[in-house]
C-alpha cells in the first residue's frame, strides 16, 4: 500500500554527519561494482520505484499510464532517466571530497525537479529507499550492513540538500517558469 505525506509539505531528516574516510572508501568501492552494470541497475531501480509507488509515474508523460513492469522497462523515457540518475550518482561518488561540486550538482537537480518537473520532494526520499533495497538485493556480497549504513548516510545527505533547495525556492509555492 502506498503511503504519502500531506501534499506540498517538505519532510525533514536530520542532516547526517560527514562521511568518514572509511565510509568514503566503502562507497567508492561498492559503487565501482554497481556502476559496471549501470544501465541494468538503473532500470531495475526505476522500475521498482514506479511499480511499488505508482504515483511517482505521474511526472512522466510517456509511461504514466503503463502498469506492466516489462513494458515500463522498455520505455525510452524511463531508460533515459535511469541513465541520468546513475550518472548523477556517479558524479557525486567521484566528488565525495569536493563539497562545492556536490552542492552544485544537487542544486541543479533540485532546481530542475522543483521548477521544471514539479516533483514532490518526498519522492527523492522514496527513491533513496528503493536504491538501497535494489543495491542490497543485486549486490549482496558487496553491500554488507556496514556498506549499506554508509549508503544510507550518503542518500540522507542528498535528500537533505534537495529539500533545502526546494525550500529556498519557496516550495510548495514555486513560481511558474514564466513568472
Ligand atoms: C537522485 C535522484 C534524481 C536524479 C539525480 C535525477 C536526475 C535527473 C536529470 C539529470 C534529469 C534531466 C535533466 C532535467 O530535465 O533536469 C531528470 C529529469 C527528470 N526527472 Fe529526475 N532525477 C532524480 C529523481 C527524480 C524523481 C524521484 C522523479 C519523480 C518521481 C524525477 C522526475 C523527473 C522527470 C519527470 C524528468 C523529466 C523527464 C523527461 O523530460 O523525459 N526525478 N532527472
Amino acid at each position: 500500500m502506498e503511503r504519502m505525506q500531506g501534499e506540498g509539505e517538505v519532510d525533514h531528516l536530520e542532516r547526517p554527519s560527514p562521511l568518514t574516510d572509511k565510509e568514503r572508501v566503502m562507497i567508492q568501492d561498492s559503487w565501482a561494482k554497481v556502476y559496471q552494470n549501470c544501465d541494468d541497475v538503473g532500470v531495475a531501480i526505476l522500475v521498482r520505484l514506479f511499480v511499488n509507488f505508482p504515483t511517482s509515474k505521474q511526472y512522466f508523460s510517456q509511461f504514466k499510464h503503463i502498469e506492466d513492469p516489462e513494458e515500463l522497462e522498455q520505455s525510452s523515457q524511463l531508460r533515459n532517466h535511469a541513465r541520468r540518475v546513475m550518472n548523477a550518482i556517479n558524479t557525486l561518488v567521484e566528488s565525495l571530497d569536493n563539497t562545492e561540486k556536490v552542492a552544485s550538482v544537487l542544486k541543479l537537480v533540485g532546481k530542475a525537479h522543483a521548477l521544471r518537473h514539479k516533483v514532490e520532494p518526498v519522492y527523492f526520499k522514496i527513491l533513496s529507499g528503493v536504491i538501497l533495497e535494489v543495491l542490497g538485493e543485486e549486490f549482496p556480497e558487496v553491500v554488507t550492513p556496514e556498506v549499506a549504513a554508509a549508503w544510507t548516510k550518503v542518500l540522507a545527505t542528498v535528500y537533505c540538500s534537495i529539500t533545502a533547495i526546494y525550500e529556498e525556492l519557496g516550495w510548495p509555492n514555486v513560481p511558474t517558469s514564466t513568472s
